[in-house]
């Protein structure tokens, strides 16, 4: 709630909400390029004797993420080494916060343990990491303009899956996609870097790598309705699923009819639409950085396409990508990643 020129209070929209997270990413970004002129990577301020355990960090971080996240992995390693080792920290960050709800102690997992993780989290940020992969993190924060608000709203994705467990409508369910997904596009836009050339407005930049995590995140939760509704979740707007005449009861009981499929048909097209808004801004992002956006766009975009091709049913069907169709994807994510920012208009590319 905010309070309106007339004095009285206006309720802001979710999206309202999450553009302000937006801009204030922008703006820390334009404050740093103004006060260095560049957005090169800062210099390494080590004591002596730090350097190595810092990298030893990094290298943790790097298995990590080559151990759970194989396709992400490889996708960086074609980035700068300063980018990608910060992409690691960063993944890292995510995935221990993810761990916490979702992980082997998830069961005991209580809102002040999340509240004890974002003490850590603003220490860290204030140089004071309280282990190897927290000083990981601090460094790369310290090195790129990466705001602190993304991290603190994904912990607070965690407090609200604790809670809750039914969506209302999808202002709602929007709140909480950027809270566990669109909050990763936040952070890692200041790491991969905008093209030098690129002309488009900062805002649209971050406001596409929103829409790529809330367009990963809406596909992710219609790919596992069937899973999540056997933990008892519906992550679905309510209203929505109304409108169309079903209830929580009929996805319990996992029938697809042609209610279900024109529902599941309408939901698709949001995420498409979320996907499409993404598509604007990948071209804009540094050269080294697109190659690997691009491929993950095309590849988690059509799981969308399997849903279909399994004909709604996301109930007892987990719609995958096959790998030939993964590695079809890769040379068209590359062939789309050698359109720069000025190559837009005269492209051949983009005319095949
Ligand atoms: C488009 C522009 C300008 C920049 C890109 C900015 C980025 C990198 C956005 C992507 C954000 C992202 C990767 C969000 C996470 C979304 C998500 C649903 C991840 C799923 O994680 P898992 O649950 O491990 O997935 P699987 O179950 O499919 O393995």
């Amino acid at each position: 709630m905010v309070a309106s020129n007339a004095g009285e209070m206006a309720v802001l929209s979710s999206e309202e909400m999450v553009y302000n997270v937006v801009l204030r990413q922008a703006a820390l970004v334009k404050k740093e390029l103004k006060s260095r002129g560049d957005l090169d990577v800062k210099p390494d301020v080590v004591l002596p004797g730090t350097l190595n355990l810092l990298s030893e960090a990094y290298d943790r971080c790097g298995e990590v993420c080559a151990e759970y996240a194989k396709t992400f992995y490889l996708g960086t390693l074609l980035m700068t080494p300063e980018r990608r080792r910060a992409i690691w920290a960063i993944y890292v960050w995510c995935r221990r916060t993810d761990e916490l709800v979702d992980g082997p102690n998830a069961s005991h997992i209580t809102p002040t343990a999340l509240d004890r993780w974002e003490a850590r989290l603003e220490d860290l940020f204030q140089g004071r990491p309280f282990d190897m992969m927290d000083a990981a993190l601090a460094d790369t924060v310290g090195k790129f303009p990466v705001d602190i608000q993304p991290f603190k709203d994904m912990i607070e994705g965690m407090r609200m899956d604790l809670r809750k467990s039914r969506y209302q409508n999808f202002d709602e369910l929007y709140l909480y996609c950027y809270y566990v997904a669109g909050t990763v596009g936040l952070m890692s836009v200041p790491v991969m870097g905008i093209a030098p050339e690129s002309q488009a407005s900062m805002e649209s930049v971050y406001n596409a790598a929103l829409a790529l995590g809330i367009a990963n995140q809406l596909t992710n939760i219609l790919r596992d309705v069937g899973e999540d509704a056997r933990r008892g979740r519906v992550y679905l707007p309510q209203d929505e699923l109304v409108l169309a005449g079903l209830s929580d009861d009929d996805i319990f009981a996992g029938k697809v009819t042609d209610k279900w499929r024109s529902f599941m048909k309408n939901q698709i097209k949001r995420a498409r639409m979320f996907f499409d808004e993404a598509e604007k801004g990948v071209t804009e992002l540094s050269a080294a950085s697109r190659w690997p956006v691009w491929a993950s766009l095309l590849l988690y975009r059509q799981i969308l396409d399997e849903i279909e091709a399994n004909d709604y049913n996301n109930f007892t069907k987990r719609a995958y990508v096959r790998k030939t169709k993964k590695i079809v994807a890769l040379p068209v994510a590359y062939a789309k990643s050698l359109i720069s920012p000025t190559s837009r208009e005269p492209s051949l590319l983009e005319k095949t």
